[in-house]
């Protein structure tokens, strides 16, 4: 897994809502000094630019009308990016409850995923840096199956559901908690995040601390430099 300059190493990560993929994948990007990628960032931008269109994202065909003028911009510098649409920085605005509860809808149109897969693979092919840490629910199986490192993150609904509460200041842990359940639902029925694909490593922090979780991430893509050379 030595640095190629024109094909950076990718390290794909998936897993349920709060497992800490972004979180615990920019650090380790951070530590390695490679990119970063977080691909439910332009989910849930398609459902701001969707709903600030006017467009009921319940609707698949209204939602792929949009796709058109959708220009989306990430960077993948993982000590600071800001996500765009347009000149509009949405960064902080994607992270709102209201675009959480209907970023589902816009996922799992078929069209709308070709579209973002494209994307992702440009992005990855574009990164400078050594390597690129890319997360989201379908990197390990779909958008980068042959990633030399793929990692699944997890850890109890409980935990999670207590690590995303203590984040949303102002929020009832019950609703919190039921939004969470709710995405993960209607998620898992476009793609399999909750079980690892073969050659897919689990790493469950449940009982790690977030310097522990970024740890052993580290010794996943360690084990993985390894037996790739
Ligand atoms: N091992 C850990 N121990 C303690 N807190 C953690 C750990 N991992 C992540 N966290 C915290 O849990 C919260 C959720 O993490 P994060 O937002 O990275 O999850 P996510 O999987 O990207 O969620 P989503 O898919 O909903 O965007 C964050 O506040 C993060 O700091
Ligand atoms: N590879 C992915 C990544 C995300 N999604 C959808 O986007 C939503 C938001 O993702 P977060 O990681 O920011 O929570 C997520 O709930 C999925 O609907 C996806 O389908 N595939």
């Amino acid at each position: 897994m030595q640095h190629d300059p024109v094909h950076p190493v990718v390290v794909a990560v998936d897993g349920p809502a709060g497992s800490g993929k972004s979180s615990v994948s920019k650090e380790v990007a951070r530590r390695l000094g490679w990119g970063f990628l977080d691909t439910g960032a332009a989910y849930r931008a398609l459902a701001w630019h969707a709903a600030a269109c006017g467009v009921d994202t319940a609707d698949a065909a209204s939602v792929v009308s949009c796709l058109d003028s959708f220009d989306y911009r990430i960077g993948t510098d993982p000590t600071g990016y800001t996500v765009h649409v347009g000149s509009t920085d949405v960064t902080q605005a994607i992270r709102e409850p209201g675009i959480s509860g209907v970023v589902s809808q816009v996922a799992r149109v078929p069209e709308v995923r070709a579209h973002l897969i494209e994307l992702f693979r440009a992005i990855m092919a574009g990164e400078r840096r050594g390597g690129i840490v890319v997360e989201g629910r379908d990197i390990t199986t779909v958008v980068a199956p042959d990633a030399p490192a793929r990692i699944l993150l997890t850890a109890s609904e409980e935990v999670r559901m207590a690590r995303r509460s203590a984040e949303l200041v102002g929020h009832s842990a019950a609703t919190t908690g039921q939004q969470l359940r709710a995405r993960d639902a209607a998620d898992s029925k476009v793609v399999d995040f909750m079980n690892a694909a073969d050659g897919v490593v689990t790493v469950d922090s449940t009982d790690l601390d977030f310097d522990q979780t970024v740890e052993a991430m580290l010794d996943v893509i360690r084990d993985a430099q390894v037996r790739t050379g």
